[in-house]
């Protein structure tokens, strides 16, 4: 891994133009050196991002969407292409999410071709990734994940893009897997991105854990090999627990 891991924040649909305080005291507390230790980035709701723009690059904290369209323009009501996201300021784009792929019926070939039109775009992909409860308790997890990973990244997708492992149970309810399920996992993912891109470009994809991802266990999940940073949800909303988060890497 050469690249910085990465921290980023996913607000889904919380955040008013009064956020944008929060966005300042991020990139008032994110400082020199913990600059060269972590890469930041926030995905605020779309209407944010452009407002943002600004104080976060004075603050260094680079910007993300939740979601882009496949298509770079045409008839589609509501959605947003991955070139308009980038021409107002961001670098990132979150595809996959378990709440889009379980609210809007996303499959793994919707996925790809989300990816593949943010790459298109010049935006790095956060495709995420991640079981079910049920699934778990099946003993399905890895099966999920591997088909997951094979169905919903590009097979032609640099190594700079980044898979994230959220298990759906873990979101938004203070659980979190074992750190040696997460050691299994992360390890497993890492083979099956190798076995999609190629071992050269597969070893350099980060791969982030979210789901309930904390100040208080950000250090020992960030801890575990094949971690290479988190995407967090709730914790990023306020500057305080999020660079707290960040801090681990200090
Ligand atoms: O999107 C997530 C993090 O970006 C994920 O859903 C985890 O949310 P959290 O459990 O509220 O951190």
């Amino acid at each position: 891994m050469t690249r910085r891991p990465l921290v980023a924040g996913n607000w889904k649909m919380n955040g008013l133009m009064a956020s944008l305080a929060e966005i300042a005291a991020m990139g008032t507390a994110y400082d020199v050196y913990l600059k060269t230790r972590v890469e930041l980035i926030l995905c605020p709701p779309t209407t944010l991002i452009g407002l943002a723009l600004d104080v976060a690059t004075q603050g260094g904290v680079g910007l993300g969407a939740q979601d882009c369209h496949a298509d770079a323009s045409g008839a589609h009501t509501g959605d947003i292409s991955a070139e308009m996201l980038k021409d107002v300021g961001a670098s990132y784009v979150i595809v996959g999410h378990s709440e889009r792929r379980a609210d809007h019926g996303e499959t793994d070939a919707a996925v790809e071709a989300k990816a593949a039109a943010a790459l298109r775009a010049g935006l790095t992909p956060i495709i995420c990734v991640g079981e079910t409860r049920t699934e778990r308790e099946a003993g399905e997890a890895l099966a999920i994940v591997g088909r997951q990973i094979e169905g919903s990244l590009p097979a032609d997708a640099p190594g700079t893009i980044v898979v994230a492992y959220e298990p759906v149970w873990a979101i938004g309810t203070g659980l979190t897997p074992t750190l040696a399920d997460i050691a299994d996992m992360h390890a497993f993912a890492r083979e099956r991105i190798e076995a999609r891109l190629g071992g050269g470009k597969g070893r350099t994809v980060r791969i982030l854990y979210g789901g309930s991802v904390k100040p208080a266990n950000a250090r020992e999940l960030m801890s575990v090999a094949n971690v290479d940073g988190a995407l967090v949800g709730g914790a990023s909303l306020t500057a305080k627990d999020f660079m707290a988060i960040a801090a681990a890497y200090r």
